[in-house]
């Protein structure tokens, strides 16, 4: 894939994460999600790129954009024979949440951002719209913790790599009814937890910088954020596992329907015969070149969001890369028609 490529998407999720900011704390988490879908696809759609959307805006509400199975990029359109060497360009997949974290930034709390996943064709896990149970941790730990273990033991083997106590480790845990055993277990065996509301592909990905003060995700949340932040971690080196959740009672939602029966041949359909198989970072994004970017929407640990100022808008990215083994934090200052008085940090 082209190193170009990576600098494209800056702007692709920087246009989404702009669009989104603008509807911050205006409770209205249904347009915050639209408008980042828009600026996104467009700004994608000027790329010199024949890209097909696996992961994107609602597999069940047959959402009219970023959908599954769209192709994106200049070099898709009928006539792109006329400036593209369709037969030489790589076709890539591409995973998308335009904006992670709908309620973080309809009720103007931290966390979200716009964030896609690139990888060369079937190089990423198409996940389907179900749960998924989440392991992830930083790289000293990686291979050594593991999702089939109990949190007690997880943390024993966690305090073990990084060198620190049980009571020094944090463990992001999103507040969700399922996960109240889980979270008293983490307390039980001495560790601390951050409970999110939302946006836990963020959290994944503080867990392989350190100085985030988060030492490893726990517990299910969706599936497609999974993959997500999975194609992260592997750039990273981190430690990620996911395994599905198709069983509704395990999640005490009604998303998935009602039958665990059901969603299992709803997997078989999908080709996913073991709907248990825990899968591992490289396995969800599998392809021999990965890319990762996320901008921030509203402020986050890795990231600021969007502040506008007379005259523009400044952004904080992260853009990931297996190929050029590069995480690169790009902060843009965005100017409009009349820039005045740019201030410099
Ligand atoms: O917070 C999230 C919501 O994402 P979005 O719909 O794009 O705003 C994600 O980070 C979570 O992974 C996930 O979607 C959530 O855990 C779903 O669980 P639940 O809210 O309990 O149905
Ligand atoms: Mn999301
Ligand atoms: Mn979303």
């Amino acid at each position: 894939m082209e190193n170009t490529l990576g600098l494209e998407i800056i702007e692709v999720v920087e246009q989404a994460a702009i669009a989104s900011s603008k509807w911050m704390g205006k409770g209205e988490k249904n347009i915050a999600d639209q408008v980042a879908v828009e600026a996104m696809r467009e700004r994608m759609n000027k790329i010199h790129m024949r890209g097909r959307i696996v992961i994107g805006e609602g597999e069940r509400d047959e959402a009219p954009m970023l959908y599954i199975g769209e192709e994106v990029g200049i070099c898709t359109r009928p006539d792109a024979a006329n400036f593209c060497n369709v037969n030489e360009l790589v076709e890539i997949d591409i995973a998308v949440d335009p904006c992670e974290g709908t309620n973080l930034v309809a009720y103007g709390q931290n966390g979200s951002m716009a964030v896609l996943a690139i990888s060369e064709k079937g190089g990423l896990f198409a996940a389907p719209d179900f749960y998924m149970k989440k392991l992830a941790a930083p790289a000293a730990a990686r291979g050594h913790v593991d999702i089939n273990k109990s949190a007690t033991e997880n943390l024993k083997i966690l305090s073990e790599c990084l060198n620190r106590a049980v009571e020094e480790l944090v463990v992001v845990v999103m507040d969700r009814p399922r996960h109240k055993e889980l979270i008293q277990e983490i307390r039980t065996a001495g560790a601390r937890v951050r409970l999110i509301s939302d946006g836990d592909v963020s959290a994944a990905i503080c867990c392989a910088f350190s100085g985030t003060n988060i030492h490893a995700l726990m517990g299910i949340g969706a599936a497609p954020e999974g993959v997500i932040s999975a194609a992260a971690l592997r750039c990273l080196g981190g430690h990620f596992q996911g395994q599905l959740i198709y069983d509704p009672e395990v999640v005490q939602t009604g998303l998935i329907g009602e039958s665990r029966e059901g969603n299992l041949a709803r997997l078989n359909e999908m080709g996913i015969t073991d709907g248990d198989r825990v899968y591992n970072a490289n396995e969800l994004a599998s392809g021999e070149t990965v890319l990762f970017a996320g901008c921030g929407i509203t402020p986050g640990t890795l990231m600021d969001g969007v502040r506008f100022f007379h005259g523009g808008a400044r952004t904080q990215s992260l853009v990931i890369s297996s190929q050029s083994k590069t995480a690169r934090f790009v902060d843009t200052v965005h100017l409009s028609d009349e820039p005045k008085n740019i201030q410099l940090r």
